[in-house]
């Protein structure tokens, strides 16, 4: 199981078939990234870890619906992506992404109603029971432009759970945060993941952040974003402070750094941290 570079299990989650995406047309335009080929399986956490301008929210929004592909193919569940929609719920870095007009629980309950079809008692329950999970309960009847920015981050990341999509699409959300919320946050979504099982789409320029948070790592060259090595995080790894984090830290550093450009086998992330 777990992200492989190739189709290799019978049913991937996400699957993405040598996909380039660019802006433009002509002589005026940018590839963002170029022939990415990666699945991931239910349950895996994918962090794609890339310099800015490497492509990394290009592609996250393509796998979200909101980018059409130049080249390659997106499938979800078997199936070409399709516009924006529940089963791919994004939370982004922006403070703003919360309805300003309904309180907390108003932005939760609206989007289960509209998202997933469900009756306003029905909706309500569930989001009192998401905005719990992250704490916020005593917010609850609050507006957003009341709440700080983590409590505002936490409630998107509640409504985005509180759909069960199958995918989550997160694309820096703790990136305007102060470094201390950050960590608790990440330890926070990471908590949230290992009990509902949830797969995760996360993009970020941190390698802290995305040893923390991955089950994978997919490291991209700078612009236009290529595959460099596609990394599984090791459990041992997954705590700050220990020595395989610090391994795989400096090896994320190097590789980000254009050391490992020496090397001239295709990319493959079992070479590196098996
Ligand atoms: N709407 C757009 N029109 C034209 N070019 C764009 C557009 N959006 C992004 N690009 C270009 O595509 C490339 C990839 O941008 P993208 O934002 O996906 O990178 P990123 O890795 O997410 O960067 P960052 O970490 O700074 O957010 C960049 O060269 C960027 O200038």
């Amino acid at each position: 199981m777990g992200v492989t570079l190739r189709v290799a299990e019978p049913d991937p989650l996400l699957s993405l078939d040598g996909v380039t995406l660019r802006y433009g047309s002509g002589a005026s335009a940018v590839t963002a990234v170029q022939d990415i080929t990666v699945d991931l399986a239910v349950g895996d956490r994918l962090v794609l870890l890339g310099p800015s301008g490497c492509g990394k929210s290009s592609l996250l929004r393509a796998v979200g619906g909101f980018q059409p592909v130049d080249g390659g193919r997106i499938h979800l569940r078997g199936k070409p992506v399709g516009k924006p929609g529940p089963d791919r719920m994004a939370v982004f870095q922006e403070f703003d992404q919360l309805l300003p007009w309904r309180t907390v629980l108003g932005n939760v309950r609206y989007a289960l109603q509209r998202g997933r079809g469900l009756d306003r008692a029905t909706a309500g329950k569930r989001a009192r029971d998401w905005i719990g999970r992250v704490g916020l309960t005593r917010v609850l009847d609050a507006y957003p432009h009341t709440l700080s920015g983590g409590m505002k981050q936490r409630v998107a990341i509640a409504r985005a759970f509180a759909l069960e999509p199958d995918l989550l699409l997160m694309d820096e959300p703790f990136a305007a945060l102060d470094a201390l919320t950050r960590r608790q946050m990440q330890d926070e979504l990471l908590a949230l993941c290992e009990q509902t099982g949830a797969s995760v789409l996360f993009v970020t320029h941190g390698i802290d952040e995305a040893i923390r948070v991955g089950t994978h790592v997919l490291s991209l060259s700078p612009h236009p974003g290529r595959m460099k090595a596609l990394i599984p995080v090791p459990l041992a790894a997954r705590q700050r402070g220990t020595t395989a984090f610090a391994q795989l830290e400096a090896s994320l550093q190097a590789d980000l750094l254009g050391e490992a450009d020496q090397d001239t086998a295709p990319p493959s992330g079992e070479r590196r941290h098996g």
